[in-house]
């Protein structure tokens, strides 16, 4: 009889597990402790949200992730291996727009971390292409980027980020300097590029209705320093949604979680079944 070939087994467990995270800065006044003990795991697919006051240490954990920080204690994995520094499987998409350089076009925005990455120009030029059609702008590929919107800068970022095809897109604050009904159009975009790809994303906001909107699921953190209070589904709202009698419950549990008397004692609260979207379970 034959031996039957060996079957690969597909990667299980979550893409990014972050175990027991604690991150601090040493400086000249001091060691700054960012976050205290933060578990979390993201799986393929998921909108995960950090949201938390300012101050409470989402960049800083964006930034472990990212590999530009070690933390102090715990560990982060990446598709079961140690995050040891950055690296193209984590693309990361700031506010500032300004970090896309003046002097080369739309285009060439979105090619250079591509050809700095070693693919040739035609390919690169080919997937540039590619992803600012996807954001609506194929019709401005050769605009430079100063005579852009707020708004089409930051579909440019996530276009370069997209094209980079990382495992994980780290989001921080993308859309916090752009005006409300701008915001509101990017939330929808990045719903629909979401929806169309399927890309897994760690966002940072500390607005309680964009994490609703854009997350499937949120990780709540205490002011300074970050310590888990809460992790909850929010997969059932959309900017649909956003008025409705449900989602205003929804934001004003999360802002007693956060900032009132609604704490959930010393152990942090689980996950809620996608049924039960937002109890939380001590
Ligand atoms: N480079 C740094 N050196 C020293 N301390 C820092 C540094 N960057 C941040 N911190 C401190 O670490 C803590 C967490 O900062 P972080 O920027 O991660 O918070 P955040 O939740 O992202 O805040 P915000 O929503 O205002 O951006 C704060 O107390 C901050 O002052």
């Amino acid at each position: 009889m034959k031996t039957p070939p060996l079957q690969v087994v597909p990667p299980t467990g979550p893409l990014l597990r972050a175990e027991h995270v604690t991150l601090e800065y040493t400086g000249s006044r001091g060691v700054v402790r960012a976050t205290d003990d933060v578990s979390f795991d993201v799986h393929r697919g998921d909108r995960f949200v950090l949201l938390g006051p300012s101050g409470c240490g989402k960049s800083t954990l964006l930034k472990a992730v990212g590999g530009f920080i070690t933390p102090r204690a715990g560990s982060l994995r990446l598709g079961g291996k140690p995050i040891t520094g950055p690296g193209p499987d984590r693309i990361v998409v700031f506010q500032e727009f300004d970090q896309l350089p003046p002097w080369k076009t739309v285009e060439n925005n979105v090619m250079f971390p591509l050809l700095a990455g070693g693919m040739k120009k035609a390919e690169a030029r080919e997937r540039a292409r590619h992803w600012l059609g996807k954001v609506g702008l194929a019709r401005f590929a050769e605009a430079y980027p100063h005579t852009l919107s707020g708004g089409m800068k930051a579909r440019v970022a996530i276009a370069r980020a997209l094209a980079m095809q990382p495992d994980i897109l780290l989001m921080d604050e993308p859309f916090a300097a752009l005006d409300a009904l701008t915001r509101r159009t990017m939330q929808e975009q990045l719903q629909t590029l979401w929806e169309e790809i399927g890309f897994t994303m760690l966002f940072v906001t500390h607005s309680i209705e964009e994490a609703l909107v854009v997350g499937n699921r949120i990780l709540l953190l205490s002011p300074h320093p970050g310590r888990v209070r809460a992790e909850l589904n929010s997969h059932q709202f959309d900017l649909g949604s956003a008025g409705s009698a449900e989602f205003q419950a929804a934001n004003e549990r999360i802002h007693r979680l956060l900032f009132g008397d609604g704490r959930v004692g010393e152990t942090p609260a689980r996950v809620a079944p996608a049924h039960q979207a937002l109890a939380v379970h001590s």
